[in-house]
């Protein structure tokens, strides 16, 4: 498969404190990658160095294959909107299209924007998840290969959201790669191939979602048996026991290893139950519990 971007050994500081310290991944054509990181973590400062809006103090970007950024085929939705005044959506979008030689037609965009009956009202007089909706639809003004998204989703509600994740989806069908930050995990549980995990400066995981899960997600298994506490913690991944007269928590990294040891024994076992933690809950447990992450 065709390597759309390709980031090795990229450090930058500000005020001498690095950052990014040493960032490496590469995203091929057609996957959808979710950069996930807690506040702070250097997210928007490395999609920034990619498109060369801040200067990186070392390493190579390739996107595209080139080092030169083809901005024709780029999309980008910025965690900030800018908001203009006396322009309407209307204006605002052909002027988008204006700029790609290859664009979206306008009826198509103010479509995806959700915004057709409001293409006369200015900009300013839109809500913020209106706005983020009109300027999804202008990333995608140039039909772009390569789409960049910051909390795309920040101050949508569910009904926006669903559509944007629909549209999305669409985008994904006809081949096109995808870089996307967000806070809001579950919904990138359904959609992301792979996840990168920033942290300290450096890229501390890239995997899918069943890697995440394996590595870091928290099992917590539950029944109530006479067998003793010795023979449960040899089993695979058990990394934390309690027992009490014989009701029994424990903690298994290795669920499905742990379940097959376990299943020639499951007569000797009572109340039985399994909780796996939700994607939060593991994003918590990876960046060791910044719940401001979550509020957002
Ligand atoms: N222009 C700048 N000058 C100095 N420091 C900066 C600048 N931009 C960002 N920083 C600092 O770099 C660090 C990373 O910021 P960045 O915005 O990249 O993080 P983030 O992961 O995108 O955070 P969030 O999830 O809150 O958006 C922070 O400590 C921030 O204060």
């Amino acid at each position: 498969m065709k390597r759309v971007v390709k980031v090795k050994n990229v450090a930058k500081a500000y005020d001498n404190k690095f950052v990014l310290k040493q960032v490496g991944f590469e995203i091929k054509k057609g996957e959808l990658v979710a950069l996930l990181g807690k506040n702070g973590a250097g997210k928007s400062t490395l999609l920034n160095v990619l498109l060369q809006l801040t200067p990186k103090d070392q390493g190579e970007i390739e996107i595209l294959g080139e080092r030169r950024l083809k901005t024709e085929a780029l999309g980008v939705m910025f965690q900030e909107d800018f908001v203009l005044e006396r322009v309407t959506v209307k204006e605002i979008i052909e002027l988008w299209r204006s700029y790609y030689p290859k664009s979206k037609s306008y009826a198509e965009l103010i479509k995806i924007a959700g915004l057709v009956e409001k293409s006369n009202v200015l900009i300013n007089k839109l809500s913020g998840g209106q706005r983020r909706r009109l300027y999804f639809a202008l990333c995608l003004a140039g039909d772009p290969d390569l789409i960049i998204l910051d909390e795309p989703t920040v101050g949508m509600d569910l009904e926006s959201r669903q559509a944007f994740w629909h549209q999305i989806k669409k985008l994904q069908a006809a081949g096109k790669t995808f870089l996307i930050t967000s806070h809001y995990l579950e919904e990138l549980q359904n959609i992301a191939q792979r996840f990168l995990i920033l942290q300290d400066g450096c890229i501390t995981f890239a995997g899918t979602l069943q890697d995440l899960q394996q590595k870091y997600q928290k099992v917590i298994v539950r029944f109530r048996s006479s067998l003793k506490p010795s023979f449960f913690r040899k089993l695979a991944g058990v990394v934390q026991l309690q027992s009490e007269v014989g009701n029994y928590t424990l903690q298994t990294t290795k669920l499905n290893e742990f379940l097959k040891q376990l299943t020639p024994y499951l007569t000797e076992l009572e109340d039985l139950n399994i909780e796996q933690g939700t994607l939060n809950e593991l994003f918590l447990e990876i960046t060791g519990g910044d719940s401001d992450v979550l509020s957002k």
